[in-house]
């Protein structure tokens, strides 16, 4: 596969490496705004970049015909807006705030614990992050699905970053030196507390999964999730 790595800083580097052990080709890579047509030989474009860059390079992806897998977090207000120019350009598009494998097991993990606590009212449920100290977004894309899921079974109105009224569903969103992505999500009484979590011990996770998400992509037309990819059911 051609791949164009739009994005080329700590994810987009770990792409690469993997991408090439794979014997997939670099065609392109970029850190700042790409030019339209730059990238038109590629096959997929995988992007990791910044929130403030993601739609423009998305955009420019989907325009030029090519399959976007989009791992940028911090921009999913605009996600709506995506998807219709992906459907309009008859696209191929798919966002995941979190690539990995483990995560999205995680994810139908935190769904099943979320629905059987549904009905415990002694128990505070509450997503906690951390992760290394260059990161630009809080809280984490990752912690915002954990969030998301929790809400479907949950009487709380919404999450909120370091809430202290328990109407809302509290997010903490810590940053420390080196730290890949770890994700704790809490049920606490006042007689004991119940929690799983999720400790990513590297980048290649994210990266791996978001390789398996271009090849799956070729040849598919629409947006998916990462649980199409991985065959995941709820
Ligand atoms: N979905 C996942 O599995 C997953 C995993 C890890 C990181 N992320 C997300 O991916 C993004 C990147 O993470 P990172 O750790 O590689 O960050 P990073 O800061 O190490 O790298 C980002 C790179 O993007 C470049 N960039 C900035 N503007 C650009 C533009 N207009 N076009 C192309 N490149 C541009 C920067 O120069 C930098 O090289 C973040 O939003 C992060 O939250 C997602
Ligand atoms: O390093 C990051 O930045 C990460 N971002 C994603 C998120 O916001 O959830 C995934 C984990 C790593």
């Amino acid at each position: 596969m051609k791949i164009a790595l739009l994005g080329y800083g700590k994810m987009g580097k770990t792409i690469e490496k993997l991408a090439l052990e794979k014997g997939h080709t670099i065609v392109y890579k970029s850190t700042s705004n790409s030019e339209e047509g730059e990238f038109q030989e590629a096959e997929a474009v995988i992007e990791f970049s910044s929130p403030e860059a993601a739609v423009d390079n998305i955009s420019k992806a989907l325009n030029a015909g090519i399959p976007v897998i989009c791992g940028t977090t911090g921009w999913l207000e605009k996600y709506d807006e995506m998807v219709n120019l992906c459907e309009k350009r008859n696209g191929s598009f798919i966002s995941a705030s979190n690539f990995s494998v483990g995560v999205n097991l995680f994810f139908n993990i935190n769904e099943y614990v979320a629905k059987l606590m549904e009905t415990w009212k002694d128990y505070t449920v509450s997503v906690e992050e951390i992760h290394h100290l260059q990161k630009k977004d809080a809280p984490s894309g990752t912690a915002i699905t954990l969030a998301e899921d929790i809400l479907k079974h949950s009487e709380k109105e919404r999450w909120k970053l370091d809430a202290s009224d328990k109407k809302f569903l509290n997010i903490t969103a810590k940053r420390e030196e080196d730290v890949k992505g770890t994700h704790i999500v809490s049920y606490d009484s006042a007689i004991d507390s119940i929690s799983i979590k999720h400790e990513a011990h590297s980048r290649e996770g994210f990266a791996l999964g978001a390789i398996l998400a271009a090849q799956w992509l070729q040849n598919k037309k629409g947006v998916f999730t990462m649980k199409d990819v991985l065959g995941i059911k709820n």
